[in-house]
């Protein structure tokens, strides 16, 4: 049976630490503060709100919510970017995806300040990420490498194989795991023969949304799966990418879907907002 991958768990203890830095940080005058821009009522976001909410509140970081109507303009949108922008006491912001279809995701994305772009999706930071230098990076590819370290799971001259080549996991996960050794194959839905490339994953990420998309027969006996995908069922249920129940017997270990990469997320959202304030003080 694989070793549950305990998202909840290890993000507890992620949390716990950094409120101590927060702690630390606010005897100094500094709150680190994260501002949020809600576009709209995607259901996955008014989740992940939600939680990062929670999370923040519970540690001592300040999270300034602003929620638009779905029917915001870019123009609208793009003067609270760069109000953000301006405002000292901001340290990270965050315009939540996916957009409503009249706005433009790459020109917000891009407006945003690259030193408060705690998403690391600016291309920026993209950058950096790909040339190995210091940066931030969006927050699922990172809480997966903390996941796997809390494991100790190794990377080095592992083959990764990642299913899903979005801007939000697919691409910067690969970047985080080539700058830690790893040997890499994004995989996509024009993917030949995807089943026979899964099977030689020594690590295997799923990010593509489609529920129980990977069975027993596309895992390795004994890989690491982490399935990023949360889709919520007509039963009301979150459900993931990989059929658990089928893959659990032949995994070596397996991320749980609630409870695995998703609370890793905000956590690593967290560490990386207070590394962005630590910055007021040191630079
Ligand atoms: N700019 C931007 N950055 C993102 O990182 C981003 C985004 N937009 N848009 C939406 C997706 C989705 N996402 C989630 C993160 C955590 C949970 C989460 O907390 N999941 C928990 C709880 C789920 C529940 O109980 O409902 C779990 O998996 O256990 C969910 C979803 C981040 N995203």
């Amino acid at each position: 049976m694989a070793t549950r991958l305990d998202g909840k768990v290890v993000s507890k203890r992620i949390l716990s630490e950094l409120q101590q830095t927060v702690t630390g940080l606010a005897q100094q005058g500094v709150t680190p503060t994260l501002a949020v821009i809600l576009v709209g009522s995607d259901p996955a976001s008014q989740v992940y709100v939600r939680n990062k909410q929670r999370r923040a509140e519970e540690i001592g970081v300040r999270s300034l919510m602003f929620k638009l109507p779905e029917e915001t303009s870019q123009k609208t949108l793009l003067a609270k970017v760069a109000e953000l922008n301006q405002d000292p006491d901001v340290d990270g912001i965050l315009v939540q995806l996916p957009l409503p279809k009249q706005l433009d995701e790459r020109v917000v994305i891009n407006s945003i300040d690259p030193d408060k772009d705690v998403d690391g999706f600016s291309p920026v930071s993209v950058g950096r990420l790909w040339t190995n230098e210091p940066t931030v990076v969006a927050s699922t590819p990172y809480g997966i490498m903390a996941l796997l370290d809390a494991y100790q799971i190794d990377v080095t001259g592992k083959r990764v194989v990642i299913v899903g080549r979005s801007n939000i996991v697919g691409r910067p996960l690969a970047g985080l795991m080539v700058n830690h050794d790893a040997t890499v194959t994004i995989a996509h839905s024009k993917t030949r023969d995807l089943k026979a490339l899964t099977r030689e994953a020594d690590i295997l990420v799923v990010a593509i949304g489609v529920p129980h998309f990977i069975g027993a027969d596309a895992v390795k006996p004994g890989a690491t799966v982490i399935d990023v995908g949360i889709s919520r069922g007509a039963d009301g249920k979150l459900h993931g990418d990989v059929d658990a129940d089928a893959v659990e017997p032949v995994a070596g270990a397996l991320t749980p879907v609630p409870g695995g990469v998703g609370p890793m997320t905000i956590a690593s959202l967290m560490a990386q907002t207070v590394e962005l304030a630590k910055r007021r003080l040191h630079g």
